[in-house]
């Protein structure tokens, strides 16, 4: 049987306010899912929910138990490293449940073949807190991936990252899920970059789950316009499915009365890219 994530009736408080609204939803390992929704919609509340951070109500299951944290990667939101450690050792550190009294050469092959996976071999003697914003993040991927969780959730895990880096990240994330059957969420504010990479698409809008499925069913311009309060086409583009191009804000006052009408969803007029 495939492992699969689940949540019934989720709700999370932060302060006064109720952050996360009876959340439920079904995810089976083996994929990539891409969160989504505007700013301050819930999707660090709920990552860091299911990761154990943060109290809830309602359930949360792997696998039809409650999750256990040790077969759980987790990346939160802008954690970048204090710490005078050198990569080497912060990618080591990712295996540090497993590590004894010595470093194994099995440990130290791995996060030598994981510097090299992820570019960063030329950094392995550098200490992380002198790294850039963007090879910091790489660091600290590789080293969640260090521990090969079964479960990898991953908060804006490539906001820092080049669109070359973003595409090797992602590669290796499918390469990931492809080899060990993991499960990857992931909350990400790149909405053609959710739906090329996402295998399923969660749409969280005021704590709510306003919808799920492929990047097709989900990102539509009528939702666009409705949750995101712009303007925006979809552009098909042959064998590479269709993307978002973004054209306008919304006033704010039309947000909230956005419609959700299915028949603007597609703009074909649009000259396709070569
Ligand atoms: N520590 C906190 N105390 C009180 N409210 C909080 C706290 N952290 C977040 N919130 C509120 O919870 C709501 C959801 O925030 P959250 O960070 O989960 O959203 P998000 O979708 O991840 O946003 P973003 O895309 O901006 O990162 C927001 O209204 C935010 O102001």
């Amino acid at each position: 049987m495939t492992d699969r994530l689940t949540l019934r009736n989720v709700s999370v408080n932060r302060g006064r306010t109720q952050v996360i609204d009876r959340v439920s939803l079904s995810l089976h390992a083996g994929q990539i899912v891409a969160l989504i929704g505007p700013n301050g919609a819930g999707k660090s509340s709920l990552l860091n929910t299911i990761a154990g951070s943060i109290p809830h109500s309602g359930r949360i299951l792997w696998d039809g138990m409650p999750v256990d944290r040790k077969c759980i990667g987790f990346m939160p939101q802008n954690c970048a490293v204090k710490a005078e450690l050198s990569v080497l050792q912060t990618l080591l550190l990712g295996r540090h449940e497993q590590l004894g009294w010595r470093i194994g050469d099995h440990d130290i092959d791995a996060a030598g073949r994981m510097l090299e996976e992820f570019g960063l071999k030329h950094l392995a003697e550098r200490c992380i807190n002198t790294l850039s914003g963007g090879q910091q993040q790489l660091v600290l991927l590789a080293q969640r991936m260090m521990r090969q969780p079964r479960l990898l959730i991953l908060d804006e895990a490539t906001c820092a990252l080049d669109l070359r880096h973003q595409l090797v990240v992602l590669d290796r994330l499918r390469a990931y899920v492809k080899r060990t059957g993991a499960l990857v969420l992931m909350a990400i504010h790149d909405l053609n970059l959710a739906a090329r990479n996402g295998d399923t698409l969660l749409l969280l809008h005021r704590g709510r789950l306003e919808a799920t499925g492929s990047g097709a069913e989900v990102l539509t311009s009528a939702r666009l316009r409705a949750v995101y309060g712009i303007e925006a086409h979809i552009v098909e583009h042959g064998q590479h499915g269709s993307f978002i191009l973004p054209v306008s804000p919304l006033a704010e006052s039309t947000i909230l009365t956005a419609a959700l009408s299915p028949q603007t969803n597609t703009l074909s007029a649009l000259p396709q890219a070569s």
